[in-house]
């Protein structure tokens, strides 16, 4: 569901035209709907409570780090999981709270794991024994016990492309399976930290409930191994990675699903587990609440194809050039009905032939200085960009309601270039 929609023949963001967005703060612009954001957060935290009871939100901010994001869905409780110092340190500045942070990730270092200690967050995502080691180490010279739990390798993986999967034991992510027991017994003795359970994240835009139910099942009978052994599991952080539409329909709402079956599913395998659950969705609270806004350069008519070259390239967005990913594009200006539709392959500026949108895609006629967005852009998008080819980063804006705010200005080129910061022997 989103809050993007034809009127007056023009593609709104809420109650915005795009035009308008486009005029005062130019192209290419990441927009984002505030409703749509605060919708998905509110469906899944209700959603979770409702199967679990004591449910714990955190947004996954890597899927989309914008400040104006972050204090969106701070307003509404959500806590963060984050995965570098950085990203620590972005939320308290939204105003997340340390006791709602959560701090994953395969290869932390000493300094991260510092700062992390001394802020005094949550939760740490232990991914292996020498985490553990240098974690308690961290801690104890800082007189302190962190609280963590073992991110759990289940070696079941699954996810919309083999790039983004993680819990195939195959990948680098977590501990294994078999090691859980004696890293809970070795870090009984440890004085830097404190085990308060399990974690587990088995990939990325899951469309099909078996994969999740299959990897939560393993990780509710370890759960019951550990307590038999003695162990305090008092959570179970489920991770993210439930999949979003990304071929979605012009109307306002694509129907229920998914969210609820998800929540079954959990309600049913935890039942009677008497642990916290913990969840860490990115994609599904941010993807369909954003599009990327370009506009037509250049129309390129060859003999076998008409290339499409718009101002976004994949620095922007490189979700289709990484991973194949498919976006829709909509045309800013509503297309007539049966108007008809050429065969484009949408293409970014960028000196790569891997710079392709898409190839062959049937869109009404578009001309030179046309709007076009690319839909389902609100999660990876721009916290993957980069300045490849030296081109900026671009503007991010939020709109709520009838007006926009610009939550990320346009990157300077002084800013790009940063001629200041080299030391004055380069005379
Ligand atoms: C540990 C962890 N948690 C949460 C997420 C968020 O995933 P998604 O955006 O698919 O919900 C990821 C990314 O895959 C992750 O690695
Ligand atoms: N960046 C990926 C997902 C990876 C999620 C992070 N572990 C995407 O755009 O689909």
């Amino acid at each position: 569901m989103h809050h993007f929609a034809y009127r007056d023949g023009s593609l709104h963001a809420e109650g915005v035209d795009l035009r308008r967005i486009a005029a005062e703060v130019g192209t290419p612009v990441y927009v984002y709907s505030t409703a749509t954001i605060e919708r998905h957060y509110k469906l899944f935290a209700a959603a979770m409570k409702k199967a679990a009871g004591k449910a714990h939100v955190f947004y996954a901010m890597k899927a989309n780090g914008n400040l104006g994001v972050l204090k969106t869905l701070g307003a509404l409780g959500a806590g963060i999981d984050t995965v570098s110092e950085g990203e620590v340190r972005k939320a308290l500045a939204a105003g997340i709270p340390p006791e709602k942070i959560v701090f994953s990730g395969v290869g932390k270092s000493e300094q991260e794991l510092r700062f992390a200690v001394e802020t005094g967050i949550y939760q740490v995502n232990i991914e292996s024994e020498s985490e553990l080691d240098l974690l308690s180490k961290v801690a104890s010279s800082l007189g302190k016990r962190q609280e963590a739990v073992f991110r759990v390798n289940p070696d079941i993986g699954a996810g919309g492309h083999a790039k983004i999967t993680t819990g195939s034991s195959e990948n680098k992510f977590g501990v294994s399976f078999e090691e859980v027991g004696r890293l809970y017994s070795r870090a009984a003795n440890m004085p830097g930290v404190r085990i308060m359970g399990l974690a587990v994240h088995i990939g990325s835009q899951i469309r099909e409930i078996d994969a999740f139910e299959a990897a939560y099942s393993k990780m509710v009978a370890l759960v019951g191994d550990l307590k038999g052994e003695g162990h305090r599991v008092d959570r179970l952080d489920l991770g993210g990675g439930l999949g979003i539409p990304y071929d979605i329909p012009k109307t306002f709402d694509y129907g229920p699903g998914l969210i609820e079956a998800y929540a079954e599913m959990v309600g049913r395998v935890t039942k009677g587990l008497d642990v916290e659950l913990g969840f860490e969705p990115g994609r599904l609270i941010v993807g369909n609440a954003g599009l990327l806004l370009t506009r037509v350069l250049h129309l390129n008519p060859r003999p076998t194809k008409q290339f499409l070259v718009v101002d976004a390239a994949m620095n922007d967005l490189v979700r289709p050039a990484m991973y194949e990913a498919y976006h829709e594009i909509w045309p800013v200006a509503e297309p007539a009905i049966g108007s008809p539709e050429i065969a484009y392959d949408v293409v970014g500026p960028i000196c790569e032939s891997g710079d392709t949108f898409t190839t062959g895609r049937a869109l009404p006629q578009l001309k030179q200085n046309d709007l076009v967005a690319f839909m389902t852009a609100g999660a990876y998008g721009a916290s993957m960009s980069s300045t490849y080819n030296q081109r900026l980063l671009v503007a991010e804006v939020m709109v709520k309601g009838d007006d926009y705010a610009v939550t990320r200005p346009r990157q300077s080129y002084e800013e790009l270039i940063g001629t200041d910061r080299l030391p004055g022997w380069f005379a």
